[in-house]
Order: C-alpha cells, then sequence, then structure tokens
C-alpha cells in the first residue's frame, strides 16, 4: 500500500507531514478518536472522509493544536502541535475550521488584512496576495462586507485566510461544501497546484466522496477510526469497486460484519509494527516529550530556554493585529459603541436623579380649627416648604376620610385656640394638660412609606424651628431641643442619600459593564470558531486577554471619563481627595470586570447562560456589598461575607476620598486598592486555570 502512495505522489519525501499514532480523545464519556493512526506523506493532499460524527473535526483539532489528546502521539511538520518554537500554530499551517469563523463586520479586505498581521506579512504581501485570492476564489470587491455575503462567499473567504501566507500544511474542514462545480474544480486544481514541488502538504475533508480521488491518500475514517489509508486508484482496486464510494459503504460493511479485529485496515498495521513501550503515554501531560513521535528513534526533543522564554512572552504584532480588529470591528457598529459610552451615563444619571432625593408633591391634610387675623398656626403653615409638601384645608371628618382611602400622606390639625394656649405654653410657667394638648401641633401619619414619612417629619420639624425663630427672636431657645449640632467634620449639611450611593454605583455600573462586554464577546468569539482560529494562526491566550484588556481600557477610561464630568459637573457630587486616585480605583475595578468575564467565558459555552452568570450575581453583589444602605445593616455572619466581596471595600474606600479627602496612608483606602487587586489576580488565576481544564 505504501508503494501505491509512493507511485502516485508528485515527490517524495522522508519525514511525513503529520503522524498520528494511536490517537485517542473524548468528549466527557464520550469516545470520539479511538487509537487512530494515520500518516500524511509530505507534499501530498490527503482526503479524510468519513460519514457525520465519524471524528474528522475533532481530529483536524488535535492536529492543529486546539484540542488536546488524551492518550497517543502527534507529530505535525516534525514536532507536535504547540511545541515551543513551532510554526504550528502559526505561519506554518493554514487552517479552514468547520465553521466560517470569520468577523460580520469585517470587509473582506479587512479579514486578509487581520491574518496578514498575525502573520506578519507586509502590506505589500498581503495586498498581492490579496488580489490573487480574490480573483482565484471569484470573490466579490474587497471593500465587501463580509456579513453581506452569500454562504458560498464567506466559505470562499474562509478558504481564502487559510491559504493567505502560503502555509507549508493546509488544513481544510470541508471548504468545498456550498461551493459550485466550477469552482470546486478549481479549488482542487490549485490545491494539486500548490503541492507539486512536494513543500506543501494538504489535509481536506469532504462530504464530496468522489472528489476526494484528486487527493494523492485518502483516509476512511468510522467511529473514530482509520479504516483505510492508501491512494483512492488502490482503495477502490482492492474492493473491486467502480467509485471510491462504492468501495467505501464496502469497507464499511466488512467493517461491520467483521468488526475491527480482522478488519484491513492499515491502522492495525501501524499499530503492530510501530507499537512502542510508551504509545499509551498521556500527551496532554508531557507534550515536550511527545514529539519523539516525529524524532530519531531514541532521541528526544529539547527545547532552548531562548526558545522557550520567546514562546511564552506575548508577541506585540499579534496583540497590535487584535487591537485593530477590535477598533475596525467598533468603528463599524457606530450604534453600539456609542450605547457603550452613553450607557453608564445614562445609568448613573438616572440614578442620581431617581434615588436618594427628598420625595416631592406630597399631599397633606390640613385641619385648622382656629379662626381669626394674626393666627400663629397659619404662620407656622407658611413655613413648610411648599415644593416638598402640597397642603389641602379640610374638615376633620374630610381629612380622615381622605387618609384611609389613600389621598394624603398625612393630617396637620391645630386646636381652636392654639395660638393663645402655644403663647401660654412658652411664656408661663406652668400650665394645664388641656393647654399642653392645644398649644401642640397634633399630627397623624400615614408610616406605610418610610422615607415620604421621614420626610415629612423632618419638613415640620424645620418649619417649626423657622417658625419659632421669626416669632421669637433672641427668645427662640425657650422652645429649642438644647441640642446644637455644629460644622460637620467630614460632609456637608446638605449632603443626601444620593452622594451616599453614588460612589458604590459608578464602581458597580463599570465593574457589570467590562463584565457584560467581555464575557459575551469572548463567548461568542469561541462559539463561533473565531479564537480558535486565531490560536491556530499563532495568537497565544495570554495575547488575546491583553489585546481585549487594552481595548477594553480605552473603552472604560471614556466611561469613566464621561460619568465622572457627569456626576462633578452636572449632579455637583463633591470630591474632596485626589481625582487620581479616583480614576486609578475605578478603572482598577474595570478591570476586576473584565478579569471575571474572562472567569465566565472560561467556564460557559454559550451566551444566554454568560447572560445569566453575570445577571445572577449582580443583584446580591449590589444589595451585599454596601452600596445601596449601609454594610452596617447587614446582620452577622452575612456582614462577614459582604466584606470579602469585591466592591465594599472599594466602595468603602472611594466615599473616604471623596467625601473625606483622604489618601492611601489611610486604612480605609489603601484596604479598598488592596481587596480590587487581590480579586483581580484572583479571577485571573482561575480563568487560567479553568481554561487548562478544560482544553
Ligand atoms: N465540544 C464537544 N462536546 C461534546 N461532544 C462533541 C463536541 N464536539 C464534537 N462532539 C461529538 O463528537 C463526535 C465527532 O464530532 P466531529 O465534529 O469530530 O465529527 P465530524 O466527523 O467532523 O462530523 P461532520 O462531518 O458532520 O462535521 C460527534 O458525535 C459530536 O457530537
Amino acid at each position: 500500500m505504501k508503494s501505491d502512495v509512493e507511485a502516485s505522489s508528485p515527490s517524495r519525501c522522508d519525514a511525513p507531514a503529520i503522524e498520528c499514532r494511536d490517537v485517542c480523545r473524548s468528549y466527557g464519556k464520550l469516545k470520539v478518536l479511538n487509537n487512530l493512526t494515520l500518516t500524511v506523506p509530505q507534499g501530498h493532499i490527503y482526503g479524510l472522509l468519513g460519514p457525520s460524527g465519524c471524528g474528522k473535526t475533532t481530529l483536524l483539532k488535535c492536529i492543529v493544536g486546539t484540542l488536546k489528546i488524551s492518550r497517543g502521539r502527534i507529530a505535525v511538520l516534525g514536532r507536535p502541535p504547540a511545541f515551543p518554537g513551532h510554526g504550528v500554530p502559526g505561519r506554518m499551517v493554514g487552517y479552514m475550521p468547520q465553521d466560517l469563523a470569520l468577523y460580520s463586520e469585517f470587509t473582506i479586505g479587512d479579514t486578509f488584512s487581520f491574518y496578514g498581521r498575525i502573520h506578519g506579512l507586509s502590506s505589500k504581501d498581503t495586498g498581492a496576495r490579496m488580489d490573487f485570492l480574490i480573483d482565484f476564489l471569484d470573490l466579490p470587491q474587497k471593500c465587501s462586507l463580509v456579513r453581506n455575503l452569500s454562504g458560498g462567499q464567506r466559505r470562499r473567504v474562509s478558504l481564502g485566510a487559510a491559504l493567505l501566507q502560503n502555509p507549508r500544511l493546509l488544513i481544510l474542514d470541508e471548504p468545498t461544501v456550498g461551493v459550485d462545480p466550477v469552482l470546486r474544480a478549481k479549488i482542487w486544481q490549485h490545491l494539486v497546484e500548490i503541492v507539486k514541488d512536494g513543500r506543501v502538504s494538504v489535509v481536506i475533508t469532504t462530504h464530496y466522496i468522489e472528489e476526494a480521488r484528486q487527493a494523492h491518500v485518502v483516509g476512511l475514517m468510522r467511529n473514530g477510526r482509520l479504516l483505510a489509508e492508501a491512494p483512492p486508484d488502490a482503495v477502490m482496486k482492492q474492493h473491486n469497486a467502480p467509485t471510491l464510494e462504492t468501495a467505501f459503504l464496502q469497507l464499511c460493511e466488512s467493517w461491520d460484519q467483521t468488526g475491527s479485529q480482522r478488519c484491513p485496515s492499515p491502522q492495525g498495521r501501524h499499530t503492530n509494527s510501530s507499537q512502542s513501550s510508551d504509545s499509551s503515554r498521556d500527551e496532554s501531560q508531557p507534550i515536550l516529550d511527545s514529539g519523539a513521535a516525529s524524532a530519531p528513534q531514541g532521541s528526544k526533543l529539547t527545547v532552548d530556554w531562548k526558545v522557550r522564554v520567546r514562546h511564552v512572552i506575548p508577541k506585540w504584532r499579534n496583540i497590535a493585529a487584535l487591537m485593530i480588529k477590535t477598533m475596525v470591528r467598533m468603528k463599524r457598529m457606530p450604534g453600539f459603541l456609542c450605547f457603550q459610552f452613553l450607557l453608564p451615563v445614562i445609568q448613573i444619571s438616572l440614578m442620581c436623579l431617581c434615588i436618594g432625593g427628598d420625595p416631592r408633591g406630597i399631599t397633606v391634610a390640613v385641619v385648622n380649627n382656629e379662626t381669626g387675623g394674626q393666627l400663629l398656626s397659619r404662620s407656622l403653615l407658611s413655613f413648610l416648604d411648599n415644593s416638598s409638601v402640597e397642603q389641602v384645608q379640610l374638615s376633620h371628618s374630610e381629612a380622615f376620610a381622605g387618609i384611609h382611602d389613600g389621598r394624603y400622606w398625612g393630617i396637620v390639625g391645630f386646636g381652636k385656640n392654639f395660638s393663645s394656649y402655644l403663647m401660654k405654653r412658652v411664656m408661663q410657667r406652668q400650665v394645664s394638660q388641656e393647654v399642653v394638648d392645644g398649644g401642640s401641633v397634633h399630627v397623624w401619619l400615614d408610616l406605610t412609606n418610610r422615607q415620604i414619612a421621614i420626610m415629612l417629619q423632618k419638613k415640620l420639624q424645620e418649619a417649626f424651628e423657622a417658625f419659632v425663630q421669626h416669632e421669637l427672636g433672641t427668645m427662640s431657645y425657650l422652645v429649642s431641643l438644647p441640642v446644637k449640632f455644629e460644622e460637620p467634620v467630614y460632609g456637608s449639611r446638605n449632603m443626601d442619600f444620593t452622594t451616599f450611593v453614588t460612589p458604590g454605583a459608578i464602581l458597580s455600573i463599570t465593574f457589570y459593564l467590562a463584565v457584560g462586554l467581555t464575557a459575551l464577546s469572548f463567548v461568542l468569539e469561541r462559539k463561533e470558531g473565531l479564537l480558535d482560529r486565531c490560536w491556530v494562526a499563532g495568537v497565544s491566550s495570554l495575547e488575546t486577554m491583553l489585546a481585549h484588556l487594552f481595548s477594553q481600557l480605552f473603552v472604560i477610561s471614556v466611561q469613566i471619563a464621561l460619568m465622572l464630568l457627569l456626576i462633578f459637573l452636572v449632579f455637583k457630587v463633591p470630591n474632596e481627595g485626589s481625582l487620581l486616585l479616583v480614576i486609578t480605583l475605578i478603572v482598577l475595578q474595570g478591570v476586576m470586570g473584565i478579569s471575571f468575564g474572562l472567569v465566565i467565558s472560561a467556564a460557559i459555552d454559550d451566551e444566554q447562560s454568560a447572560n445569566q452568570a453575570a445577571l445572577g450575581i449582580f443583584y446580591p453583589n449590589l444589595i451585599i456589598s454596601g452600596i445601596i444602605w449601609p454594610v452596617e445593616c447587614i446582620p452577622y455572619p452575612l456582614r462577614y461575607l459582604s466584606l470579602v466581596l469585591p466592591q465594599t471595600y472599594a466602595s468603602e474606600a472611594l466615599r473616604c476620598i471623596m467625601y473625606r479627602g483622604w489618601g492611601l496612608s489611610r486604612m480605609m483606602v489603601w484596604r479598598g486598592f488592596a481587596v480590587t487587586l487581590g480579586w483581580n489576580t484572583f479571577f485571573l488565576i482561575l480563568a487560567t486555570v479553568i481554561l487548562k481544564l478544560r482544553t
């Protein structure tokens, strides 16, 4: 069989392009690849055929390194995928995944430029390749948006992106689906052309079995095993079949009848001939040693520490390419960008406008039984704040009927001798109970709304103090409480509840917007195969995270600038402390939101669950972080939980900076920064661990 392969191959080369030995891979309990052994000779087109669900895509993902195998060994272009310093993943491999994995907001030109940047092509080279590919793949103009292309056109753009850098190995997962027969023939012709000099190898999966006759070798897969691996003619000859499809059907039937033991598969041959003592080694652990699959016998692949360091250090080129990608996408979605910038402004405005202010237009029934001219009751009522309290003069019975019907929040009542009795109370040393009662303002309140009731009590008290000051002048001390509130040490007398809530609300808004955007963008990119495609192109997970962090920092900065301008200039929230500290703490909370978004996207695969996770923690965190109500009201042991949450100490620190003017030397301030940094580190480590466990 091997001689058949060599006879039909365009050139000979000793080291195979891909060598898989006894490869196993499972998804949970589902065993998808089952001791699969496969060899792709250098300079050949290898057609990987098999029914839907037999494991072709899984195998290709293992070959390019986006999935780790659980057992066996893989060598691609001489080394295991992801071997430090190896070009796979990277420029040496062109990968077209089954999902189109294209940014729909990109134009065709943007798509090629993006991958050109990642592969380090000059703009001239990218331009030349782009022109060739657009012409060759019969694509529309390069300014056409991917989202406006037909399914077949998108598939061709995806193929073009895989061909862009002239890779040494092409891995194409069903590139001809949805492509018309003329173009399909052209693609195959091109593949035959590029492997001619023996430098480039191609692995292609297709559902059109007959088109695979143009491949130099076909591998027929079923149930995670390779049933046959030979040139198409040899397979047909062996099964005396007129077509490849018939041969494949016969092979499947014979497999079903005889079982795997006696099936004439090359796999058995490989397994027997090459079985080594370490063939069942777990590749997910010692990935460096596993490169021995292609190394000369007895030798081990070693890596220079410089190469190892270079492999780990993020490349600025890739980060820049990803950041440009984000900017281009933002530019193409101006509505979404405005929404991103304006949403926090809208949220904080609504909060400042609607939470913490005094209730207005509260109707109160006034029952005034006094008659005559110079009445003290009228004078007192004139000091009641009209903007907050609306007075309705009623009789006793009407007032009580109204409050019982819920039309009034309270009743203010004066007896018919109120003025004279009040003066007696003030002037005489001893008075009767009748005078005390008659000289008092009687108030009945509906206490079902605590905020309104508190406001009414406060407004009545203020009105009384102003009235006493007006009527008694220097003698007003006679009816005042002997308690004097001096100038506040911190804050001002007119600070309202809004002032308390604002710092925590800013942190919370910044944190949750960053969580949502990060989780959603990563989950969507992974679901659409975009992350995998970038990874195969040579972008590391760290580079992806850093690029996202830098792009998000830009968005967060604009959001913070707009929010701070609004609260300081429009809502006049005071800031006694360092603006730099205020901004730094908010930015760090935004970065923490990004880190938490990474945790969600690492752990969750679909956007709906990611959204639910983000929303699910939103309210509990808001409530027990002391953002809308003081932590001091939280009962133990819930208080302990509250104190370790990411925003409890941070909100307190921001309030201390803004309202007390404190700096980092104060424990309540540096504690907020320390907790934020601690959570940041924890989330980043957790995201990395989850990603590692799930790969
Ligand atoms: N992420 C995953 N989690 C769980 N099971 C999976 C996952 N991906 C694939 N599978 C399962 O693994 C099996 C092989 O899938 P794979 O995509 O490799 O098949 P395929 O041969 O490429 O199929 P097709 O030709 O239809 O693309 C299928 O049963 C599939 O349901």
